[in-house]
């Protein structure tokens, strides 16, 4: 943790992903996408021919070269580092493996006092492979930025409160609501691991940071403001004075965003079901407090399978709603699929970038201009 923080906007002032986080006008559209680095590559597939995937994400080369892939491949704006949210967990020695096909597993599952044992601090040292994946990474990037990341407490206790994926977080609620103070404790350590895991990323160059809740979708309003935002907040209040934008993204949270807004996010990430402008009015009817929405997404991943012509006209539709925001980055609602084809992806970067500018102005709401 001796690296100074970089200077985000100073050293690349024209790194389009990091103006539109800021509710600036880029030249173009920035565009990347959730899991564009990984299995849907034929390179990555080979690189990865037997090594598993935590082992991969100890190496530093083998992090920077699959992190680099999606950025030679397509002309993205932004680089995503390659890594996953229970890389942190292993780092402190919770045993768990990443099983292909089936995604986390946990050898021992929280479910009471005694397992939160698994969860202490991270320590000096522990994180030494991905400050040192960081600093490689960012000197190969040049002015394209990285986006560091974390899981957020509550899709990190659904892994280890049920043990591995779920459909219905039916153990994990069962804590929340059922055992209180267990619960507080289980996320104010998740809240402290991740948060450290994110401060690594940042202080070693990345100059954006999104926070995974993926899961949080499955949670009420009212669970989610009691039980899950405060520990959110914390993860996002913990890099705040680092000074890079924030990014709070998670699945089927049309219901949520006004309080994940809230938690402290620079940007929204939104999913396909609902529409980039109506997800930004929804946050500024709410919160007038919060100044300009800037919003990250938001194609169904699904559609990347449809004859080009439809899909592009989805593509557009995406960046004519963006166009009523004042601050647009262009995603996938969720991760590339595996399936996808890379060159669809590359085809949807060349529309965005080609088209976004005057799709934008013809969306009907002017430009803020803050410069
Ligand atoms: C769901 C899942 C997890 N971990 C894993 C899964 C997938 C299980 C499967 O489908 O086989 C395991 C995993 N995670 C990753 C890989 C390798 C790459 C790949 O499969 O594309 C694999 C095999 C990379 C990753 N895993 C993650 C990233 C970073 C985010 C990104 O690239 O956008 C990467 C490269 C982050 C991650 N990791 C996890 C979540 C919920 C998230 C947040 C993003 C999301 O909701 O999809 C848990």
């Amino acid at each position: 943790m001796s690296e100074a923080p970089g200077t985000p906007e100073s050293d690349h002032p024209t790194a389009p992903l990091l103006q539109a986080a800021a509710g600036r006008e880029p030249d173009r559209v920035p565009v990347w996408f959730m899991r564009q680095a990984g299995r849907s590559l034929p390179e990555y597939r080979r690189v990865r021919e037997g090594i598993s995937m935590l082992d991969s994400c100890a190496r530093p080369e083998l992090v920077t070269e699959i992190t680099l892939q999606p950025v030679r491949r397509y002309d993205v704006d932004a680089a995503i580092f390659y890594s996953d949210i229970m890389v942190p967990l292993k780092a402190i020695g919770v045993d768990l493996d990443i099983v292909p096909g089936t995604g986390p597993v946990i050898a021992e599952p929280i479910r009471d006092e005694r397992g939160l044992a698994q969860l202490r601090d991270v320590a000096e040292g522990d994180l030494d492979h991905i400050t040192a994946a960081v600093q490689m990474l960012v000197a190969e990037l040049g002015p394209v930025p990285l986006i560091g990341f974390c899981g957020a407490p509550f899709t990190l206790a659904s892994y280890l409160v049920e043990g591995g994926p779920s459909k219905d977080y039916a153990r994990t609620k069962a804590m929340m609501v059922g055992a209180p103070r267990l619960w507080q404790e289980l996320m104010e350590r998740l809240a402290r691991i991740t948060t450290a895991f994110l401060r690594t990323q940042v202080e070693a160059g990345a100059r954006a940071a999104q926070l995974f809740d993926s899961w949080a979708g499955s949670l009420s309003v009212a669970d989610y403001r009691a039980s899950v935002m405060p520990y959110s907040a914390a993860v996002l209040g913990g890099i705040a004075d680092l000074g890079v934008p924030r990014i709070h993204f998670g699945v089927g949270t049309g219901e949520l965003l006004v309080s994940m807004v809230e938690a402290g996010a620079d940007v929204i990430g939104v999913d396909w079901r609902i529409p980039l402008d109506v997800a930004a009015g929804r946050v500024r009817a709410a919160r007038e407090d919060v100044g300009p929405v800037v919003v990250q997404g938001n194609l169904d991943p699904a559609l990347l399978g449809a004859p080009w012509p439809v899909l592009a006209e989805r593509v557009r539709e995406v960046l004519r709603a963006g166009g009523r925001v004042p601050g647009h980055v262009f995603n996938l609602g969720h991760g590339v699929p595996p399936t996808a084809d890379p060159d669809t992806l590359a085809r949807v970067v060349e529309l965005v970038h080609a088209e976004g500018r005057s799709l934008r102005s013809a969306g009907g709401v002017p430009a803020v201009s803050v410069s």
